[in-house]
């Protein structure tokens, strides 16, 4: 992946209206090759109509839209065939059995080894034999995560993959999502929550109300974050609040008895150089909350987001 590649995805003033709702007010968004990206945004943000853009499902009223370095809206056959796509919203009304619902798409796409659907409904605890159509939501989740990742597209777009599924399959579609980054492919995915993605993602933009309000490198928000440390001494005497407060990164300084709490930006390790000068029992270190600093980092207005995509167009 260099910054010189061509971005799989790129939008240019992208609007969408329908009838006399306008739904996209110019959305900007590169996705290079290689990158697993989320695309955030509470409930009619405008997330599914982007989406249905890329692949030509609807049609945008104005801006440019380049996937592949192609027009979906002249090349939609050729863009569809080069993308996984799992939809938000899925009408499945077969009442064949799952595994033959799966195999007939993968004729469709040019033939799919159905060892490669076995693997997948294995990894997702799908039975293929059930009819789709009496399938739970989060089972038809399933079907359509199977179809989507089946014939190893170079490009995934999911929109809303997780819904519908419990925690442990969760983790499982991370892996599958790591494992398309791994080999060199792209995954652009939605959701309404950042935690969905913080972990996966190496980049996330904020839509709301049909507008990019933030575009984040995840790596450099978590160096941001603030994370709580409490760390345990062998012996109070030695200690002082004092010494932890003077570093520079340190806050919310509290000492309790042989036990110091506080909040670290960035780096811990200026603390645990310094604790390491006493007799450390026990340290436990809090996973940062990135939502609160992605939302509010933003919240006095886009400027910063929109510097942040020109850099990124350039
Ligand atoms: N077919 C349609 N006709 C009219 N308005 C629509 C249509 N589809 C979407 N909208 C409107 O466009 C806006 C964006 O909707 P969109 O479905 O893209 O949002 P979203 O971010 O995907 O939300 P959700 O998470 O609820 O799916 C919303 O105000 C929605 O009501």
């Amino acid at each position: 992946m260099t910054e010189l590649a061509p971005p799989v995805i790129a939008t240019l003033d992208l609007t969408k209206s329908y009838g006399r709702h306008q739904a996209l007010f110019g959305v900007n968004l590169q996705v290079r090759a290689g990158e697993i990206f989320g695309f955030l945004g509470p409930n009619g943000a405008g997330k599914s109509t982007t989406i249905r853009i890329l692949l030509d499902i609807i049609r945008r009223s104005g801006g440019g839209v380049e996937v592949f370095g192609l027009d979906p809206r002249t090349d939609g056959v050729r863009v569809r065939s080069r993308v996984g796509y799992l939809p938000g919203e899925l009408a499945m009304t077969s009442r064949r059995p799952a595994r033959e619902f799966l195999t007939y798409l993968g004729h469709l796409r040019g033939g799919v080894d159905p060892r490669r659907i076995e693997a997948l409904a294995h990894r997702l605890d799908l039975d293929l034999s059930r009819p789709i159509r009496g399938l739970s939501k989060g089972n038809k989740q399933k079907v359509g995560l199977v179809q989507a990742f089946m014939h190893e597209p170079e490009l995934l777009i999911l929109d809303e993959p997780t819904s519908g599924l419990d925690p442990l399959l969760q983790q499982e579609f991370q892996e599958m999502v790591r494992e398309v980054r791994a080999a060199g492919r792209t995954v652009f995915m939605s959701s309404h929550v950042l935690s969905e993605v913080q972990d996966l993602a190496d980049r996330a933009a904020i839509i709301r109300d049909g507008r990019i309000v933030a575009l984040e490198d995840m790596d450099a928000l978590r160096e941001r974050a603030l994370r709580r440390m409490t760390m345990t001494f062998a012996d109070s005497h030695t200690l002082s609040q004092e010494e932890f407060a003077a570093l520079d990164n340190v806050r919310e300084v509290t000492l309790d008895g042989t036990a110091v709490s506080c909040l670290v930006e960035g780096s811990p390790d200026a603390l645990i150089k310094l604790a390491a000068q006493h007799t450390v029992l026990s340290l436990t270190s809090e996973e940062p909350d990135l939502e609160e600093l992605f939302f509010t980092h933003y919240s006095n207005g886009t400027t910063e987001a929109t510097e942040g995509q020109d850099q990124h167009a350039a």
